[in-house]
């Protein structure tokens, strides 16, 4: 017999933790995710898992999706205050408890905000990078692999490593941020370029000279600049300079930030 924590889970964000910390498998809804689209929750869910899609369930009226969960050896159901199920979502918490015995978690909130995904991608999109980590509960991480670049880079400015996604993920605000790539110190631009107006989002490793050819993950630390025009390569070469200062004190002051994620 089961305890059972049930949601989209996308981010896997502090309060979603709270629930699956407290079950024994997790049940989890592919609704349409940008934070940790996919499989990519996985990373940071270390318990046995069913993933469904919610366009597989959706037609299913709250009673049958009871009977899934009778047939996932379901004893005890663990689900946040707001949780409803089975289509138009016509199923809640007083149903459920006619079935099971529900742990209801009440809304976990930072400074007076619920915590949820919805929010976390705001505060991506909106360059609010360390309160989103804050609610992450660690760096917002993106995947890609390694594309070609300008090779203006090397040459002019810093060597970078230029990234295309593998998913959607929620983008975050053009410009310069202090970023972890595969685990070494970075500085990550996003955004159009002025040398050539195309997106890109690029890498420079800080100190040493390493290269990846396979899975690049990048992530966020701190929001350092907005994306700016240059008039002039030196004039982009010398901001960089600024921002590769800038961007080692942030890393040294947020060394220990999250260490408890990564113990
Ligand atoms: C730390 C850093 C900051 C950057 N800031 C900007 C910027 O504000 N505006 C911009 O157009 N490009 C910016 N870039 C991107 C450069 O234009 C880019 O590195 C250059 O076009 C070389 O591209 P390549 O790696 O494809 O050769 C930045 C790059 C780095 C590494
Ligand atoms: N802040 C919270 N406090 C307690 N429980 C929560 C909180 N946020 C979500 N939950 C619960 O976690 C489970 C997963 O929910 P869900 O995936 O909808 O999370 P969410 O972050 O609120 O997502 P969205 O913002 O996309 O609605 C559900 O049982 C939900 O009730």
């Amino acid at each position: 017999m089961h305890k059972i924590a049930i949601g989209g889970f996308d981010g896997v964000h502090i309060a979603h933790k709270e629930l699956i910390n407290r079950a024994d498998k997790v049940v989890i809804i592919e609704k349409g995710s940008s934070l940790t689209p996919g499989f990519d929750r996985l990373e940071y869910i270390n318990k046995p898992f069913d993933f469904l899609f919610l366009d597989d369930i959706k037609h299913l009226s709250p009673y049958e999706f009871i009977e899934y969960l009778k047939k996932l050896n379901a004893k005890e159901i663990i689900v946040g205050e707001d949780f409803r199920f089975g289509h138009n979502r016509s199923g809640d918490i007083s149903l459920l408890k006619e079935h099971f015995k529900v742990e209801v978690i009440k809304e976990i909130k930072i400074q007076g905000t619920g915590v949820h995904a919805k929010t976390i991608r705001e505060l991506i999109r909106k360059g609010e990078i360390s309160k989103a980590n804050d609610f992450l509960g660690r760096f917002y991480k993106i995947k890609g692999t390694k594309i070609k670049g300008q090779g203006l880079g090397k040459k002019e400015l810093v060597a970078t490593i230029n990234i295309e996604l593998f998913k959607p993920y929620t983008q975050p605000k053009s410009g310069v941020y202090a970023t972890k790539t595969n685990g070494f110190d970075s500085i990550t631009f996003l955004g159009i370029r002025s040398t050539d107006n195309n997106f890109s989002i690029e890498t420079h490793i800080l100190d040493i000279e390493v290269d990846f050819s396979g899975l690049i993950e990048i992530e966020f630390v701190e929001f350092l600049r907005e994306n700016r025009k240059f008039e002039s390569l030196s004039a982009l070469k010398e901001a960089i300079k600024q921002d590769i200062q800038n961007c080692k004190s942030v890393l040294n002051s947020r060394k220990n930030s999250y260490a408890k994620q990564y113990a």
